[in-house]
Parts: C-alpha cells; structure tokens; sequence
C-alpha cells in the first residue's frame, strides 16, 4: 500500500459549521468510518473515548467543538453569550487532563469572545471559525517545521523507534513525531521504522503501524517489552516520540511507557527525540511534577481487547494514561521553531 496519508481527515469541520468531522479512531485499523460532532455532549465523548487523540488532534477537535456550540449559543447580549461560552469551554476542558493543547486551544478561542466585547453576537461567531480554522493551519505548519528540523538529524536507512502514535492521525497533517519519517519517505530515506505496540490501547499497533503502512513505510510492530532487544541488535539510531504537555523544564508528559522508552535509549546510547508544536510547551508548569496524569478506567487494562476477560474478576488494575520523561534523559526537544538541547528553557522558544 502506497497511499497519500494526507487523504485521511483526522478532524475537519463541515462546510455549512454545523459540526465536527473526525475519524473514528476507535474503528481503525478494520474501518474508516467519519463521523460528525453536532454537540458540547458529542465533542466531549469522542475526545474522552479517544475517537480522536493525540494532542494537537484534540486541541482541533476542541476549537471546532467550541465554534459549532457558539453558532448554537441563542443569546441578544455579549454578556448571555460569554456566559453559555465559559460553560461550554469548562465542559469540553474536562474532557481529558494531561495534553495541554485541549485547554490551550480553548484559551485561543475565549481570547476571540474577549478582545472583540464591543462586536455583536453573530461577528463574533464569525471570528470563532476563522481562528478555529487557523489553529488547524497553524498545527499543519508547524508539523512540517518539525519535521524538516528532526529530518537534519537523521541519516538515510536508519532505524527509528517510536511510542505511541504521534503521527498525521494525532495532529492536523503528517504527525510530531512521523512526520519526519513521512518527509524522509518522500526522499527516499528508506527509514525502517519499528512501533511499540503501547499497551493498554495499543496506539502503536492500531494506528501507527496502520498508517505508516498504508503509506508504504518500512513499519515492523513490536510489543513494548521488545524494544530493548531490537536497541540491543543495534537496529535502532534513534527514537522519536511525540509529547502532550512539556513542563518549563524540559520534563515529558507522553503516553505511558514514553520514560521507560528513554531509560532504555541512555543505555543503549541511542539518541531520544521528543517532537511537539510550540503549543504544547506549558510554562505554567515549572516541572513533571505539576503536570496532571490521567488515569482512565480499569477495564481497559482487564477486559477491552480480549474475547472474554483477561484479568481475574476483581483484580486492583492502575492504568494511567501517560508519563513523565524527566528532561536528563532527553537527547533534544525538536518544535517548529527549531531544536533544542539541554540544558532546556522552554521560555526561550
Ligand atoms: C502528536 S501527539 C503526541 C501525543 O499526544 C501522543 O504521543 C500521545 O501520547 C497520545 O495519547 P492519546 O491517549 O492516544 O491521546
């Protein structure tokens, strides 16, 4: 399969804006099945169930959400208008805690409803699509920033491990972290890419071998317990993996396995490479430590991908969704605006 990745809409908003279109990443890899968000109540269940995922991805999918709910807003004063807004923006902010980019984008959007108080209710709708629209634009610049710069890194036939997925699915086009790998495959770079799996969801396994395959990359699955004995067989040159919120610090919130990923790479002296936009830097965050870690519903671990239940009935399961990479094991920070290397100050980007 040799397909043009960009032909699949991770998240779109219709053309007359009544509602959000994203695919439904719980149905790949068997089907790509669109679907459309006309509701706060809609937005918000398809994020929390990760319908779609991955921070910028959901960053968008909160932007559009928030224009299509304003257009439905029946309010004659700014006022009434801002309140139902502010009520809107707090449900879909709950969604999910750890990327940082749901709430920025949110912010982005409450900005549009404050700067413009003096216009009427229909202008300022108005505004909220069009910035809806430019934090997709924007995500799609940056991906293609990122890439060109983590690309300047990396030498042709390399083998490159990555976490997660943070590929075109997770974003606005091409991916943080594929995206330099989609680039190289345009150059004939001949990268030979192998994907965690990434339990519990199985991120790597369902989506990122899924479309790097279907765009004809060299992809090999491994399980998460693999990774060291393909870094021992020195098939690995580099790792590369995406991010969801980056403390002022340097410190990594990624998808849960990301830090053991990073331990395994300063052992094996294999450089790590955390890719994100800009927009996922949180200078609020002075440190991992502050930044929320989700942790989702048992199940997932116990019952959700096997014919019967896995797990024996009543068994403790701890499943948080992510992890803190502490910045000491990360090689370079690599963003739209270019690449940074310790020690990291993420205020100076
Ligand atoms: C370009 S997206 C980077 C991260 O969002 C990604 O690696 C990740 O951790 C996604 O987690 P998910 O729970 O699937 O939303």
């Amino acid at each position: 399969m040799n397909t043009n990745i960009t032909d699949l809409k991770t998240v779109r908003l219709s053309q007359d804006g009544s509602a959000v279109i994203i695919l439904d990443q719980t149905r790949l890899p068997g089907s790509e099945v669109y679907i459309s968000l006309f509701s706060a109540e809609d937005v918000w269940d398809a994020i929390y169930k990760l319908k779609v995922r991955g921070a910028p991805a959901i960053g968008i999918a909160a932007a559009y959400g928030i224009y299509i709910c304003s257009r439905l807003i029946a309010a004659d004063t700014y006022d009434v208008f801002y309140r139902e807004f502010l009520r809107v923006k707090d449900y879909l902010a709950s969604s999910r805690p750890t990327a940082v980019n749901l709430i920025a984008a949110l912010n982005r959007m409450e900005k549009v409803v404050t700067t413009h108080a003096e216009g009427s209710v229909p202008e300022i709708v108005q505004l909220l699509r069009a910035e809806s629209e430019a934090i997709r634009t924007e995500d799609a610049a940056a991906c293609r920033r990122i890439g060109e710069n983590c690309l300047s890194l990396l030498r042709p036939g390399m083998g490159i491990l990555t976490h997660c997925n943070a590929g075109h699915l997770a974003v606005s086009e091409y991916g943080t972290a594929l995206a330099p790998v989609y680039l190289g495959e345009e150059r004939g770079y001949g990268f030979k890419v192998f994907a965690d799996e990434t339990r519990p969801l199985l991120q790597g396994a369902r989506l990122t071998a899924y479309e790097l395959q279907k765009a004809g990359v060299d992809v090999t699955l491994i399980c998460d317990n693999m990774a060291s004995a393909v870094m021992r067989k020195g098939w690995v040159q580099a790792v590369v993996v995406g991010c969801d919120r980056v403390a002022a610090n340097g410190d990594t919130a990624n998808k849960i396995g990301t830090s053991g990923v990073a331990i395994l790479a300063r052992h094996y002296g294999i450089p790590f490479y955390v890719l994100g936009p800009t927009s996922t830097i949180d200078l609020n965050c002075p440190d991992g430590e502050s930044i929320e870690i989700e942790e989702r519903h048992p199940e997932e671990i116990t019952d959700m991908w096997y014919a019967s239940r896995m797990a024996p009935e009543g068994v403790k399961a701890y499943n948080p969704a992510f992890d803190v990479t502490p910045h000491d094991l990360i090689t370079a920070i690599i963003t739209e605006k270019g690449i940074a290397y310790p020690p990291f100050r993420m205020e100076d980007l």
